[in-house]
Formats: structure tokens, sequence, C-alpha cells
């Protein structure tokens, strides 16, 4: 059995390196806010799905270090001093988190997850945040796109795990697939954790096994009649694979067995060619609800390539390209410093740089989305200072953030608040839903936006605006900075 992890390790060396000198320089109460966002959608998509929270809830519950992690970082790193490590002895949470819920659709710029707490504590969790947010959000934008490629008739699983970088990508790569959409995953282990039973199909190697592929359908029959979806492709597709299917479901008919859901896996060859043939065989034969499944290396673009050709596929099993997030590599979420107490008062922070997408937006913040009344489709969201309250019953004009000359008036709209409270005064106030509430959630969120900033190629860009207040602090801190 693998060893159990060391969470609270799991940051890099430079959070424990700067810790000390704040530690050291008497900082260590001085509270900071810090923000989780991202500069670009992955894929590039039009949107992302936000997911992870769970696991950051517990990752700061669990969050301690041990005599033995004292002792460690004691003999590896003689510069950390005493005081700090006798600090970290003690150390626990003690601050607030806000964030979105998982499964929320979120934009570029806007903070996802916020974070206020004294400077070491914001420092020490920042890589292990990234680490969970980035990873499970990534996925859970790439299967929420393949899922809408598939669209509502057809289901997707989840084949990932042996392609997974590693079982711990697995698996909660495994859950993020169910965030965005998928009806279920192979991975056992999901179900251990999770509220999810694993599904699956059958191998090439278990028809290798037997003497004939008949032979190995009916096997396998016996023993699944509730979930019989044969394999079809070890030898000859059509010549051989689902001709010996419907043998055995005639088998299984006649039997008074065939109840459950029962049918083909196609896992190469073209497939929408085979699968229009397989359509015609089944339906001849009076098995019109046989179900034809694919696999073989699917991304949301063979998928949708699939439906406009006319491909009779009733599902879908995609691996590769969705558990590794084929196309993007990384989702590149960041955890940026946005104010920094002075004085018993917080005092908004800005980065600067050439790149315009590179400046931060300073000061303790939250985020505001709007939807109209009438149709309770989002129209934009609305990066506000914490305090600031929006009078949805007056028009509202929002700017664009960067080109401000691109403006226009809202109104008769409501407001949301996106980020909800998770950590108080460092005690958790916010249990996570369970997974297939999350699923359910993020199929929600997805029907309040319109199609154009979510479809796979080119999508219009969705509105994300910054209050004037909060634009007009950060023009002077750019206008102070530059000086
Ligand atoms: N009709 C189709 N339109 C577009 N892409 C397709 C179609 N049918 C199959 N594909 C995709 O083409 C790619 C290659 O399929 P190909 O036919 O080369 O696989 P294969 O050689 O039959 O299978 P394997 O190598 O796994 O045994 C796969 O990603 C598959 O999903
Ligand atoms: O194609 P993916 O989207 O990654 O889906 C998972 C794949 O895993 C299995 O293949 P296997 O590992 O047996 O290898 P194969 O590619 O030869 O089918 C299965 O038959 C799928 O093809
Ligand atoms: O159940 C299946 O068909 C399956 C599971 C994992 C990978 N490929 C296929």
């Amino acid at each position: 059995m693998e060893e159990q992890r060391k969470l609270q390790l799991a940051t890099d060396f430079y959070q424990l390196s700067v810790s000390n000198v704040y530690f050291e320089k008497g900082f260590k109460d001085r509270k900071a806010v810090f923000d989780v966002f991202i500069r670009r959608n992955p894929f590039e998509g039009g949107y992302s799905v936000f997911a992870g929270l769970e696991q950051v809830i517990e990752y700061i519950n669990n969050l301690r270090f041990e005599e033995d992690d004292i002792a460690l970082l004691k003999e590896n790193h003689p510069e950390l001093t005493d005081g700090f490590l006798d600090y970290l002895r003690e150390f626990k949470f003690s601050g607030e988190i806000y964030a979105m819920e998982e499964g929320e659709i979120f934009f570029p710029t806007e903070p996802v997850l916020r974070v206020k707490t004294n400077l070491i504590e914001a420092q020490i969790i920042e890589t292990a945040i990234l680490a969970i947010i980035n990873h499970q959000s990534l996925i859970a934008t790439k299967a929420s796109r393949i899922v809408s490629a598939a669209g509502t008739y057809a289901p997707v699983l989840d084949f990932g795990l042996r392609r997974a970088h590693g079982t711990e990508a697995g698996l909660y790569g495994s859950r993020a697939c169910i965030i965005g959409g998928c009806v279920g995953t192979s991975n056992v282990e999901a179900e251990y954790k999770w509220d999810t039973v694993s599904k699956g199909t059958i191998s090439h190697a278990f028809i290798m096994a037997f003497d004939s592929e008949l032979e190995a359908f009916r096997a396998y029959a016996k023993y699944n009649p509730d979930n019989l979806i044969l394999l079809a492709d070890t030898y000859d597709t059509l010549g051989s694979g689902i001709k010996n299917a419907i043998k055995v479901f005639n088998e299984e008919r006649e039997a008074g067995r065939l109840k459950g859901s029962y049918g083909i896996r196609l896992d190469s060859g073209d497939l929408t060619y085979l699968s229009v043939k397989a359509r015609e065989m089944f339906d001849e034969a009076g098995f019109e609800s046989a179900v034809i499944s694919a696999s073989n290396d699917l991304d949301e673009f063979i998928i949708s390539d699939l439906r406009n050709q006319g491909a009779k596929i009733g599902m879908y099993g995609v691996g590769t390209k969705m558990i590794t997030a084929d196309g993007t590599s990384a989702l590149g979420g960041v955890y940026k410093l946005a104010a920094i107490e002075r004085d018993g008062k917080l005092s908004p922070k800005i980065k600067v740089s050439n790149d315009p997408i590179k400046i931060t937006n300073p000061g303790y913040k939250k985020v505001l989305r709007f939807y109209d009344n009438l149709t309770n489709v989002a129209i934009a969201d609305l990066i506000t200072l914490n305090d600031e309250v929006i009078d949805d019953t007056k028009p509202l004009t929002i700017y664009h953030p960067v080109h401000t000359w691109k403006k226009r008036t809202i109104e008769n709209f409501h407001v949301k608040e996106l980020l909800k409270p998770i950590f108080v005064d460092g005690k958790q106030v916010y249990n996570s839903p369970k997974l297939s509430e999350i699923r359910e959630n993020h199929m929600v969120a997805r029907s309040t936006f319109w199609p154009e900033f979510l479809r796979l190629i080119n999508p219009s860009e969705y509105h994300v605006d910054v209050s004037d207040k909060l634009f007009d602090i950060k023009k002077d801190l750019l206008a102070s900075v530059q000086k």
C-alpha cells in the first residue's frame, strides 16, 4: 500500500523560506488577501469549470506539521530558524476562504477563490491550493466540452485511469470528469470515495482468452445480464462481432434475461460507418434498444464530427484525451496578493507588468453575476470591492476592463454573488454537496449561458468587468507605481 501522503509538505520550498523571514521580521500576524484566478480559458474555449474545492477543504482541515516534518525541515534546511519551526509546530489555518461552488462556470481575471488570513498561512497554502484547483478545473472543463459535444442523448463515461498521469491524477481526474458531466467512470477507487458506481464494458483480452468470440460473449452474458455491452471489434466488426452479439441477444431474450441495458462497443475503424451499419443490423434483428457505444481516442472535436456525419452512437467512452486534458497541458491558475494590512487596515496591492493581462486587480473583492430577469440567462460578471452594493433596480453601465470605450447598459437584472464563505475564522462553514449534485449544478450553470460563449470553436468573449471603484483604485495604483 502507498504510504499516507503528507500534504502539509506539498508546498514549494520558497513558501517556507519567505515565511521564515516574515516570521523573523514580525509580519506573522499581518493580514493579507490573495486571489486565485486564471488569465485565459483552456482549449481556446470560452469558459472554465470550477472543481477541486472539496479537496481544498480537506487539505485545510488536515493541515498540521508533525514532529517528524519539523525534524526533516530542521535537518535539511538549517537556515529555517528555531522560532519559525516552533511556530510551524502550532500551525493551523485560522483565516477566511471564500470560493465559487464546484461546477460553477468561470472566466479569466475573476477570483474563483479568495484567501484572507495572516501572511504566513496564506503563503504556505498557495501551492497545494493551486495544484488541486488547476488540475480538477482543467479536467472538469475538458469533460464539460466533451459531454456537450456528445449531446443530451449520448452519455459519456470516463475510461481514463490507465492513461492518467499517475493514479492520483486518475482518481481526482475521474471526479472532475463527473463534475464536467460524465455519467460515470470505470475507476473503481472513485466509488470508494464518492457517490458513484464504476461502470464499463469488456476488454479485448477477455474475448481473446476464449477459443471463440461467441463463446466469450456467451460467458460474459451469463454473469452480466443487466449490463451487456459486448466489444465488437476484436476480429471483424461487421463480419463477426455484431452478428455474434445478435446471436447472444437472441439467446438472452429467449431466456427472458434481456432486461437491462445491452449493446456493443466499437473501439476501432470508421465509427460512423460501423455505427450506421450496426444500427441497421440491430434494428432488422428487432433490437431497436441496443446501445451502440464507441471509444478510441475520442475528444470533443471527433465526437461532434461523428454526430455531424450521422453516426448512430448512443454512448461514448473517453479516456486519454479527457484525463490528460489534451490541448492544454495546465490550467495556469495563479494566486496573487491583492491586499495587505497596513496600520490595521487592508491596503490594495497591484502586480504591474508590461503584459496587460498580467496586471492584477487589487483589493479585497467579490464577483457578481448578472442574470436577465426575463430569460434567466447570464449577461455579464462584475468584479467589485467586497463592500460595494449594486442597486439592481436601476440600469447599470458596464465597461470592457481594458478597452473602456466598449460599454453597455444593462437593466431588469438580478445579481448572484459567486464567492461563498467556506472558512471563517479558521472554521469550515460550508459542506460540499454530493458529487452527483455538483454534476447537476454544472449542468444547470451551463444552461444559464448563451451557446455562443460555450461553443467549442471561436467562442464569443463573455463580459467580465470591474466596478468603477475598483477601476479607479487600479488606475491610481498603476500611476503611483509608474511614478
Ligand atoms: N468517422 C470518423 N470520423 C472522424 N474520426 C473518426 C471516425 N472514425 C474513427 N475516427 C477516429 O479516428 C482515429 C483513428 O482511427 P483509426 O481508424 O485509425 O483507428 P484504428 O486503427 O481503427 O484503431 P486502433 O489503432 O485503436 O486499433 C481515432 O481517434 C478515431 O476515434
Ligand atoms: O481511447 P481512449 O479514449 O484512451 O479510451 C480508453 C481506451 O482504453 C482501452 O484501450 P486499450 O488500453 O486496451 O488500448 P487500445 O488503444 O489498443 O484500445 C479502450 O479500448 C479504449 O480504447
Ligand atoms: O469498460 C471499458 O470498456 C473500458 C474501461 C477502461 C478503458 N477502456 C475501456
